[in-house]
């Protein structure tokens, strides 16, 4: 289903554990549009989880196969798309996305984040070892790149499920904004 007219593919990007994978999902049942989420994508041709491909393939082999996923999927039509919250680094991403794709900008606080964190530590590489000031420190860091977007959506203190309404509800009345 298209909502007013939008074929482009929906990508959402933001922190790790912002709820893109869990929020994507929602959006892609409700629109009836085709889900993927790339990390999931990864794993599945590598065969093994993501902290063991950053460990025994080391992170640059997993950020190739994220670059040739992603700006490959972007230029499909109807699907929406959640990326591994790295993905927006590399400049290649961010320019297929934002030119070919809808960009949905998941916002969290960083205190409203911490509530969660205990339940994606372990999966995450890119956290591990980390104090508490260093995760701040990483977390301020990629704001300055998820500040490339379309639309931004604050989740604090909202169900996934809310989320996924308000934005197809933001979607279907602002045209403008895309
Ligand atoms: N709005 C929310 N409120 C409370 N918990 C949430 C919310 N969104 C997601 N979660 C929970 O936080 C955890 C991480 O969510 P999710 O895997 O969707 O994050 P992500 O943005 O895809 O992370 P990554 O970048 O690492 O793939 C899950 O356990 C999920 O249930
Ligand atoms: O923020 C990151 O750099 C990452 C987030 C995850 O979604 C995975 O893509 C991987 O663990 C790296
Ligand atoms: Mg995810």
């Amino acid at each position: 289903m298209d909502i007013n007219g939008l074929e482009k593919s929906i990508v959402f990007i933001g922190f790790m554990g912002a709820g893109k994978t869990t929020v994507g999902n929602l959006v892609a049942k409700k629109l009836g549009r085709k889900f993927m989420d790339t990390d999931e994508v990864i794993e599945k041709e590598l065969g093994m989880p993501t902290s063991q491909i950053f460990k025994e393939l080391g992170e640059a082999v997993f950020r190739e196969k994220e670059k040739s996923l992603i700006t490959s999927l972007a230029l499909e039509k109807n699907l929406v798309l959640s990326l591994g919250g790295g993905a927006f680094l590399q400049e290649e991403i961010r320019t297929a996305c934002l030119s070919s794709t809808f960009v949905i900008f998941l916002e969290v606080s960083f205190e409203s984040w911490l509530e969660r964190v205990n339940l994606i530590i372990d999966s995450r590489p890119v956290l591990q070892g980390k104090s508490i000031e260093e995760m701040k420190e990483l977390f301020e860091k990629r704001q300055v790149i998820y500040a490339n977007h379309h639309l931004k959506i604050q989740t604090d203190g909202k169900t996934p499920e809310e989320i996924a309404h308000y934005i197809i509800d933001k979607m279907r009345w602002s045209e403008t904004e895309r």
